[in-house]
């Protein structure tokens, strides 16, 4: 079995990683976060989102937030659009790339979009027109693919299901999310299979909470089917607002030193990411989730 020579990681702590913080972040801060990011070289950050400032209050500064980061070049930034709305809001700050969010389970659809995922891929076709027209690429997330917080288990027919209506409007990139971490090794690579179906390997992404503590498994498992994208977020940070009990993405230092170990290159400093985690940690007031992070702190400090 070979693994992929290279990973690329999107690091989507400053979205989804603080989307669910209950306290003020400053948008300064996010921005900093951003630049912290970059000094340890992530190439592709998930910036912010143009969702209802309603739902989700903590995105309320989008525009704020993506007229504040420093771009460099060979950087991308990525934005989610839930709707035409939140792509026309989006369109003059300027992303890279944005993307759409779907889910595989219904009940999840009407609470996180309010709306079914029939009518959610209605939503979504103008938004793909409208964003591939203005030359940039659109991420599809499938959210609760390995498991429901309201439905419960969740079939790889059921993912299949939702990749072929997203890949039928023109969704460019399939990200399969495991939204509340309940995902093992073969059962996430039974949904993997299936997206790999209908989109190339470098156009499947792995997204991992771990709630349970299974993500770093999950990831080692995508690797084995030669996927090498994947979500992080530095410190561990997140959870959604509509998966009661999710807690955060796998943490992107936990993910880079599972790579590095492997001699997987992902162009990215452990230690600067380390900074970049103790940054945001001390902003929010705890330490980083990141097991790596806590490791290599208390390191230094000895
Ligand atoms: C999708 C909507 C907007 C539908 O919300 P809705 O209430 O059905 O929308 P509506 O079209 O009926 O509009 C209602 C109001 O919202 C406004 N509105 C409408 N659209 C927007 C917009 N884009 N930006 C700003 N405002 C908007 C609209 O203007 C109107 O304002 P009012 O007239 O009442 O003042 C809403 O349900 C929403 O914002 N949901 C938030 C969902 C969200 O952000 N969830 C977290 C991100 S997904 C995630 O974390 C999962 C992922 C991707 O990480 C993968 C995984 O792990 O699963």
């Amino acid at each position: 079995m070979k693994l992929p020579h290279t990973v690329t990681l999107v690091d989507v702590g400053p979205r989804d990683g603080l989307q669910n913080e209950k306290q003020p972040v400053a948008t300064e801060h996010k921005a900093r976060l951003v630049s912290l990011l970059q000094d340890a070289g992530l190439k592709e950050i998930e910036v912010t989102s143009f969702v209802s400032p309603k739902w989700v209050p903590q995105m309320g500064d989008n525009t704020a937030v993506m007229a504040a980061i420093e771009r460099r070049a060979g950087v991308r930034y990525s934005v989610l659009t839930p709707n035409m709305k939140g792509l026309e809001s989006a369109l003059p700050t300027k992303p890279d790339e944005i993307v759409v969010f779907a889910a595989a389970s219904e009940a999840f659809s009407q609470k996180n979009i309010n709306c079914s995922i029939a009518e959610s891929i209605e939503r979504f076709a103008p938004v793909v027109e409208m964003a591939h027209a203005a030359g940039l690429k659109v991420r599809g997330a499938l959210s609760c693919a390995m498991g429901c917080p309201y439905e419960g288990d969740i079939s790889a027919d059921q993912v299949e299901r939702v990749v072929l209506l997203m890949k039928d409007i023109g969704v460019d990139h399939m990200g399969v999310a495991d939204t509340i971490g309940v995902g093992t090794p073969r059962k996430v690579q039974a949904a993997m299979e299936r997206a790999l179906k209908h989109y190339p390997l470098a156009e499947v992404s792995g997204h991992f909470h771990d709630t349970y503590g299974q993500a770093l498994s999950n990831i080692y498992a995508c690797l084995e089917l030669g996927i090498h994208t994947f979500d992080a977020s530095v410190a561990g940070l997140g959870g959604c607002p509509y998966a009661k009990g999710a807690t955060g993405n796998v943490a992107t230092e936990d993910v880079v030193f599972l790579l590095n170990g492997l001699g997987i290159e992902t162009g990215i400093d452990l230690d600067k990411l380390v900074d970049a985690g103790a940054f945001i940690s001390e902003v929010l007031g705890r330490p980083p989730v990141s097991r790596v992070a806590r490791a290599l702190l208390a390191k230094r400090q000895a």
